[in-house]
Parts: C-alpha cells; structure tokens; sequence
C-alpha cells in the first residue's frame, strides 16, 4: 500500500468537515446550475468540488471528503497525480490538439505502443484511441461488423456499455439510461449473465456459458455473429464477477464460429482490478479490448486495441474523430501509466482488497442486509438485501450512500436494483485513509440497518 502518492501532496489527506454540507457557497452554486444546467444531468454529491489530489476531494467552502469512488474508477493513479499534473502542463504548453487524421504526433502513438504492450495476448495488435469509452464500444463493434462481415452482436444481461444510441441498444438497464431515448440500434441481443449471487446455486462458469450459447446458437445463429461484448467483471450492473469458466468457455466459443471476443474494461483497466486488465484474472486474451477512465488519469482517452488482422480489416478513414487521442490526454495517460508501473499498483489493488474485504465480510456476518460480497482488487461491492432474502433493497443502500457523504465519505451505488453499493478507491490510498472510510461505512450500516 503506498501512502505517499508521486510526491507532496497539495491536499492534506484526511477527513475533515467544517461547515453543514452542503455549505454556503456549494448551495450559491446549485442556485446558479438550477438555472443553467439542465436537470436531466444529476450529481451524486450535494457540494461543488474545488480541489483535490491522491484519495482526498475537498469542495468549495473547505470540507475534505475521502473519496472511494475515483470519479467512477478513473483517477486511479490519485486526483491530479503530480507527474500527471507535470506532463499535461508541458504538453499543453506545446500544443493542445492538431487532430490525429490531420497532424500526427508522437503522444498517440506512444500510447497506442502501451496498449498494444500492456494488454492480454503476444500477437501483433493496433490501437484506434478515442474520448470515452463509449465512442471505444461503438467502434469496437464497427472494427467487429467490418472484419467479419457480420451484424449481430451478443451481450448479456446487467451489462453497461454507454449512452450513445447503439452503446443503449447494448446496455441494460432502462431507467435512467434507455427510457424514451429509442428506437434503439438494431442486430443487438442480450443473453443471461453469469451471476453467481442470482443463479441456481452451485451453476459453474461452463453450465452459465452453455445457456448463454445455445441461446445464441438457436436464436441468433453462429454464423450471424459479429461480436461478444462483455465486461469482465460488470461495472454499472452491480459488480458481478462470472463464475470460474464462464469468460474462456465464452472465447473458446468465439474462437470456434468465428465471433470477435470484445472485453469492454473501461471500468475494470489499468490495475483497477490487481492486474493490468480483469480478464487476465481468467487467462482469457480478448480479440478487441476497450479502455477509458483509469489509463489518463483523469483526462478524456479512451482507446480499442486488438488483433491487428481485425483492426487493420477497416478501410483507411474508417476510424476516427476530431479529439481522439488527444495530445494532453495522451501526455497524461503517459504518465499515469509510469506511474502505475513504477508504483507496482496492480499490488496497490490487491492490498487494498485485502484491507477491504474482511471489513466488507464483517458487515455481512453482523449486518444480516448483505446479500454478497464481491469484485476484485480495489473494485468491491456489497449488494444489499431484505435480511433473510434476496430481495434487492434500493432504500437502504442509497440510505447508507447518503449517509457517508454526510460523514465526508464519497461512495457510489450500483446495480440493475440499484442495491449494490461499490468501492473504487484511488489505488493510491493511503491505508489510514481507506480504513477510516471504512470505519465511516461500518457507522453507516450500524445508524440505518433496522431502523
Ligand atoms: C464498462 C463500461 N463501458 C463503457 C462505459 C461508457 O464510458 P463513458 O466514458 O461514460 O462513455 C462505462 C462508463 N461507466 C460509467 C457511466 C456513468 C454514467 O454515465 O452514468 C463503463 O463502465
């Protein structure tokens, strides 16, 4: 675990509040965006932030939150990484864009050698980089449609993939990403997820992955198969980690009628998971994978890497945007990736999760409301339950939520029932930090459970 992050901080790290929250002038600036910004974009924090570095955020009237959300487990690297900060100020100084399809530099390719390198599998690869990752699935699947001459594309229940019109055709949950923005793309079909906590007890990876295939094989066809898309361990849907034997019997399929394997590790990449990406944990080398969040600590990249057969299958101008690959963004990934080497976060993660879970088990084994507990490395989730079932309990976990950024704690919800809560710290936490977050949770569940 690494206390000190990439240098002084600019941010005590700690805990601290100082006025009510939201304070005064957080409450001037809700005023303010109730009249400019629209109401359909919500924030989970009822305060503005002004500043922030490693694992602390600190809003505009001085209160210190501590955060394990990660900005939804992209500032993995800490907020403004002082490399990070460094390299952006000298790029930016350079030049701020010249569009990639128009004056080629050298930062995009640097980081396009990165993926190529740092993700699954020794064959030859290239990357396309893009702003978020879900311009990185919608081009995914294009490389996909293009390289096999296919169109239907496979992915699974719970599963969250963007707010873009074919990136909604893939993502799940209806309200609040889907409801009344269709009609949605077509050649989309959602098959069951393996979901341990959900399924049939005892179900194996192979039993879930033999359902899902003859879903596919007797309702799609095999041979109209572009792309199975899925997410490693599922973000947005709650956390769901595939039973052992689900995500390789699921390649081995592709493999066999000809399907590009796409692993979207937008929310699972970059050491997020203890490994450089979550399907290494299965030994599985996806064919197409997608990148966004953690690889730029904190600026806009996102990127596709894969075989480059599949890449290279689309004509020249296929692929692009104005901003992909943006030159700051690229000085920032740069570092960010330096930093995750020369800090060794893939262990960071994995500390982490060993200071998280027996706290996380406890509240199971004391609480009665937690159904299971689950993820990999510093990307953990408790689902919470009515005791004594399974039935989702929505209220609770938005209470307990509340109730820690009430307490100076930054926590996110997740899930299809919305009863998932998730942890994402900063990979560079520091222990102190994250145990007092855990002590602020403990007194969450201990003031909401049963009342
Ligand atoms: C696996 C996976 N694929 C794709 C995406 C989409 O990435 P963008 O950068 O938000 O487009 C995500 C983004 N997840 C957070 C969405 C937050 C929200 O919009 O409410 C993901 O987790």
């Amino acid at each position: 675990m690494t206390d000190l992050l990439t240098g002084p901080h600019t941010v005590a790290q700690e805990r601290r509040l100082v006025t009510e929250l939201p304070g005064p002038r957080s409450r001037e600036l809700a005023a303010r965006r109730a009249a400019a910004v629209t109401s359909a974009v919500g924030s989970v924090l009822p305060v503005y932030i002004e500043r922030a570095a490693g694992g602390v955020v600190v809003d505009v009237d001085g209160n210190s939150f501590i955060d394990l959300g990660s900005g939804i487990a992209v500032t993995n690297v800490g907020h403004a990484a002082p490399e990070v900060v460094a390299a952006v100020q000298a790029q930016v100084a350079a030049f701020t864009h010249t569009c990639f399809m128009v004056g080629p530099y050298e930062g995009y390719v640097a980081v396009a050698e990165e993926l190529d390198r740092l993700t699954p599998g020794d064959h030859e690869k290239r990357t396309a980089l893009f702003n978020t990752g879900a311009e990185a699935v919608e081009n995914a699947v294009k490389v996909a449609r293009v390289a096999t001459g296919r169109s239907a594309v496979v992915v699974f229940d719970h599963a969250y993939h963007g707010r873009t019109n074919l990136t909604m055709a893939l993502t799940a949950k209806n309200m609040p990403y889907k409801h009344g923005f269709g009609p949605f793309a077509g050649e989309v079909y959602r098959v069951p997820m393996s979901y341990p906590y959900r399924d049939e007890p005892g179900t194996t990876g192979e039993q879930a992955a033999a359902r899902a295939i003859d879903l596919i094989e007797t309702q799609i066809g095999a041979a109209n198969v572009a792309a199975v898309l899925i997410e490693p361990i599922q973000g947005e849907g709650g956390f769901v980690v595939p039973a052992p034997g689900f995500l390789p019997a699921l390649t081995d399929w592709c493999r066999r009628s000809g399907a590009v394997f796409i692993a979207d590790e937008v929310q699972t990449g970059f050491c997020r998971t203890g490994a450089w990406f979550a399907s290494e944990h299965e030994g599985v080398v996806p064919d197409l994978i997608t990148t966004a969040k953690g690889i730029a600590g904190g600026m806009p990249l996102a990127g596709v890497t894969g075989r480059a057969e599949l890449m290279d299958a689309v004509h020249t101008g296929g692929l692009g945007g104005t901003y992909g690959g943006n030159p700051v963004s690229c000085a920032a990934a740069l570092a960010s990736i330096r930093i995750m080497r020369e800090l060794d976060l893939n262990a960071a993660a994995r500390a982490i999760e060993a200071t998280m879970l027996p706290r996380l088990r406890a509240l199971q084994e004391r609480t009665g409301v937690v159904g299971d507990v689950r993820g990999r490395g510093a990307m953990l989730a408790v689902e919470l339950v009515e005791p004594g079932t399974n039935e989702p309990d929505s209220a609770l976990t938005n209470a307990i939520s509340k109730a820690c950024h009430a307490e100076g704690v930054i926590t996110l919800t997740a899930g299809t029932h919305s009863n998932v809560l998730r942890f994402l710290p900063p990979l560079v936490i520091g222990q102190d930090l994250l145990t007092e977050g855990l002590d602020v949770l403990d007194a969450a569940f201990d003031a909401h459970v049963g009342k």
